[in-house]
């Protein structure tokens, strides 16, 4: 193909001039039935909840269904996330509390799900985001549950037991792990490695073959393991891109997570019972008698229906009542009559049955 000369590229721009202005008067015309929706909203309902999770799963599905290139799919709904968290932050800010410090993958896993228009909020810990959502400070909640090489995070099943919040939505991040350093680290003397647990765990094998003498630090987050290599000569850290950013550090070495594929799963909490979005997914928990055959009795439902199960977790359980506790998803919303027929059946299995919630499944 032949170079563009001058005065194509001068039309191309004049072109793409013309385009912008078109972008920019259809934006601003989707913002304002954004907000004459949001006057519909409260003119029928006072209390009217504005973010609604259904909705913004079948804008995306739709944006990506409809796309036909040449920006990728993903691309195209990330842009419409934007366009939509903009439309959302008009109506009413969107305030949500996630496991922070600022800079951790919960952030960034915020971020995505509700775009850049929503007020994040740093927590110290699991269960002082589900506190923040119940006390009714923020309108959401965002905490991990499991991630693909390391398995479930207990702290966060453990904090639905006590908890009445709803499960609104869910998340899952692609998680690229880097070697990261300060200006002022000597590269080679490097003799100490700070991170989150999780992350060693994902970065294993890397380390073991680059780094096999350096002392590994737990602490408590990626995020603080970048604060504290900025004043340390010859550590550094292990951190995502947020972090390497929110500290001014350098990529040592980049994306040595053990499995290219690692991923973890966010679930978003809230008040809000979210209706069916077309693709959805429930969580329950679930507690059986103490006897033979139990487990068989609870998922036994689940196959007659062809109910598709997502994950099964078995966690102890803290009170008498609770001997065993399973978390179950699947695919499928609580409205749906034959989903409403298993829970039917397992409810008479069951000791004691809690839905988490319906939600849409993750689009991005
Ligand atoms: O459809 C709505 O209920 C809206 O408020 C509009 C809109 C949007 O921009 O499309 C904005 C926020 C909601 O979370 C969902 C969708």
């Amino acid at each position: 193909m032949s170079k563009p000369n001058k005065q194509d590229l001068s039309l191309l721009r004049d072109r793409i001039d013309q385009l912008d202005g078109d972008i920019l008067r259809l934006i601003s015309e989707r913002a304002e039935c954004a907000r004459q929706v949001a006057e519909t909203k409260t003119a029928s309902d006072p209390d009217a909840v504005f973010y609604r999770p259904e909705r913004e799963a079948q804008v995306l599905r739709r944006v990506m269904e409809l796309n036909q290139g040449p920006l990728d799919s993903e691309e195209m709904a990330r842009l419409f996330r934007e366009i939509m968290s903009a439309c959302l932050a008009l109506e009413q800010p969107v305030k949500v509390a996630y496991l922070g410090p600022e800079g951790t993958f919960t952030q960034q896993a915020a971020l995505k799900h509700f775009g850049e228009s929503a007020i994040s909020l740093p927590m110290a810990a699991i269960d002082e985001v589900f506190r923040e959502v119940e006390a009714g400070a923020v309108n959401y909640g965002v905490v991990p549950v499991e991630n693909s090489t390391e398995g479930v995070i207990n702290h966060t099943l453990d904090s639905f037991m006590d908890s009445s919040l709803h499960i609104c939505g869910e998340v899952v991040l692609r998680i690229h792990h880097h070697l990261l350093v300060a200006d002022t680290t000597l590269k080679d003397k490097v003799s100490r490695i700070y991170s989150h647990p999780q992350s060693f765990a994902q970065c294993r094998k890397w380390l073991d073959a680059h780094f096999p003498h350096a002392e590994r630090v737990p602490v408590s987050s990626n995020a603080e393991a970048a604060r504290l290599v900025k004043s340390e000569w010859h550590s550094a850290a292990i951190a995502g891109d947020m972090a390497a950013k929110l500290y001014g550090l350098t990529h040592v070495a980049e994306k040595i997570e053990d499995r290219p594929d690692n991923s973890t799963r966010f679930l978003i909490i809230g008040n809000q019972q979210v209706p069916m979005s077309g693709a959805d997914k429930t969580s329950l928990v679930v507690a059986m008698r103490n006897q033979p055959g139990a487990l068989h009795d609870l998922l036994e439902p689940f196959h007659r229906h062809q109910i598709d199960l997502t994950r099964l977790e078995t966690r102890p359980s803290r009170t008498g009542v609770w001997n065993y506790v399973f978390f179950i998803d699947f695919a499928g919303h609580l409205d749906e009559p034959r989903v409403a027929a298993v829970l039917d059946e397992v409810r008479l299995r069951a000791s004691e049955l809690k839905v988490l919630g319906s939600y849409p499944q993750g689009v991005l």
